[in-house]
């Protein structure tokens, strides 16, 4: 498990680290971890570090310095270094010096010769030069969109970077890139992952996240992020003194005569995620017989007899007989999972909220689209958004994405950064209801089931794109990935 901080409470813990460490202490700390990663970046891509040239793109304030004082500790392992200074009458004096005094050479970004980007003719000549570049333009006090020069430099880079602190052009609150931005190679932090890590964008742009300790005591962080050990430790296994009924039954009311794909996707997830017994109620029920016999079919809720749990939603349709499907659901009183037109069904007519049982856990997993029904576009700041809808309405929310964020109604917000995007495809979304709907019926609690279940969703679809998790990926169906599953279960098992 990981956290990340915004960064006002870095700023609030760095105030109490300055009381005790010397400001320009903890820099030269956390410069030298940017030094060595550099060399380590350098000698993958050059096979040597001495002799070699970096580029530092230092901006007005201690993100500069940062840079600067990494370029110092670089020089003395022989590179050359070449500072292009962005705001020079702001530049980190202290470590614009110390890097002259080690033979670092600094120029203007915007210096003599500059074309119509602005760029200097030295600039653009040591940008071009570089076997590595260090992003030092702007970290945590980053507010909107790349300034111009920042922006052409940025275009202009072709090696690797490594960025300090985090990707310059991402949000370190939100993770949201609008306009150009810095994609690092790997992305040097202090103290803790900002949200920018793990959210949108920024997810991609960082690359490879190091983080280093520079004594920063950060108490707990706005957004947890779980490893394979932490879920792996939680997933519900039967006990030697369980039964079928024991562990949870879950019901699944997915799927119609027009979509039988989604009921047997929802099911099959159910019955690969936990032991115990999956129950079927629909008019698929078929289809699913034929598909997953180990499935009790049934053509209503009614019939369906008694479940733990209810995963209802993908492919029930937003017509007279698919609400009445979540209306009856709703009223049974248990644990659900609502997906996709359950979302739409509770978007569109209020009163249907009507019939939840309070006391009953209400797990809701839109994608974007559904959650702008829901609850409004959730513009760039997607947790405040998901956070906000979760507390109005009372409900886990879960919203889809290439960063996947599941929020409480009490606040608390785990991320899943898929780090891939093999599950983007048709189908794999009534996968991730079925897991949920599973974990849900075992009695776990429903915010850590989603974040359980994103997790090994996410691991599930790599794994069966490329066979065991390490070859190269090739494109898979949700089938694919449903099979997956107890692959990804076993690989969390294992690691916990
Ligand atoms: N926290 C810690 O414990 C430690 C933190 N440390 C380091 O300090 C860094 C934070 O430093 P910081 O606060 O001096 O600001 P920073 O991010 O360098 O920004 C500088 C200036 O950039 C500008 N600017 C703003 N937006 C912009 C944009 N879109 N495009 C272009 N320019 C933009 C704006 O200046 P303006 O031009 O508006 O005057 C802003 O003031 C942190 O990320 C880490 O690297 C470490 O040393 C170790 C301990
Ligand atoms: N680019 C992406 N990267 C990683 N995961 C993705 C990406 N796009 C979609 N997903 C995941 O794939 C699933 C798609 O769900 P959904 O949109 O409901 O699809 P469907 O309705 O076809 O089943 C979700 O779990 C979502 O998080
Ligand atoms: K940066």
């Amino acid at each position: 498990m990981y956290g990340a901080w915004t960064p006002e409470q870095v700023r609030d813990a760095e105030q109490r680290l300055f009381e005790r460490v010397p400001e320009p202490t903890v820099m030269r700390r956390a410069a030298y971890a940017v030094a060595v990663h550099t060399a380590r970046l350098l000698d993958e891509h050059t096979s040597g570090v001495a002799a070699r040239h970096v580029t530092l793109l230092v901006g007005a304030g201690n993100n500069g310095g940062d840079a600067l004082w990494a370029g110092k500790f670089l020089r003395r392992r022989g590179v050359g270094v070449t500072a292009l200074l962005l705001s020079p009458e702001k530049t980190h004096a202290a470590g614009l010096e110390t890097l002259r005094r080690a033979g670092g050479r600094a120029i203007e970004a915007a210096g003599p010769g500059a074309d119509t980007s602005g760029i200097g003719a030295d600039a653009a000549d040591a940008l071009e030069r570089a076997d590595v570049v260090i992003d030092g333009i702007v970290g945590l006090s980053a507010r909107g969109p790349l300034r111009p020069l920042a922006a052409e430099l940025v275009d202009r880079v072709e090696a690797p970077i490594v960025a300090v602190d985090l990707p310059s052009g991402v949000d370190p609150l939100t993770g949201a890139v609008d306009g150009p931005a810095v994609s690092a190679q790997v992305t040097v932090t202090f103290g803790g992952r900002k949200p920018g890590h793990v959210l949108g964008a920024g997810l991609v742009r960082s690359g490879g996240v190091e983080l280093v300790d520079i004594g920063l005591d950060l108490g707990e962080p706005e957004l947890t992020v779980l490893s394979d050990a932490d879920v792996g430790a939680g997933w519900p296994v039967p006990s030697p003194f369980d039964t079928k009924y024991s562990q949870g039954v879950v019901g699944v009311a997915a799927g119609s005569a027009n979509f039988p794909g989604a009921a047997v996707l929802t099911s099959g997830a159910a019955v690969h995620a936990t032991s115990g017994m999956v129950r079927y109620a629909g008019p698929a029920a078929d289809p699913v017989r034929s598909r997953l016999p180990e499935i009790v079919a049934t053509g209503s809720i009614t019939d369906a007899g008694r479940v733990q749990s209810w995963a209802v939603g993908p492919g029930i349709g937003t017509g007279a007989s698919g609400r009445e499907v979540l209306r009856q659901v709703l009223e049974a009183g248990r644990a659900v999972c609502g997906d996709a037109d359950v979302i739409t069904l509770l978007a569109g007519d209020p009163t249907l909220w009507d019939a939840r049982d309070p006391d009953a856990p209400l797990v809701l997993t839109p994608h974007e689209g559904e959650f702008a029904r829901l609850a409004g576009d959730p513009g760039g700041d997607r947790v405040t958004a998901v956070r906000e809808a979760a507390r109005r309405y009372d409900v886990v929310l879960l919203l889809k994405g290439n960063s996947t964020i599941v929020a409480a109604p009490d606040g608390r917000v785990l991320v899943n950064p898929a780090g891939h995007a093999w599950p983007s495809t048709a189908g794999s979304g009534d996968v991730l209801t079925g897991i949920i709907g599973a974990l849900l019926a075992s009695g776990l609690d429903s915010w850590l089931a989603c974040g359980y279940a994103a997790h090994v969703h996410a691991l599930a679809a790599s794994l069966a794109a490329s066979g065991d998790g390490q070859g190269v990926g090739a494109p898979i169906g949700a089938s694919a990935l449903l099979e997956a599953v107890p692959e990804a279960v076993r690989t969390v098992r294992a690691a916990a």
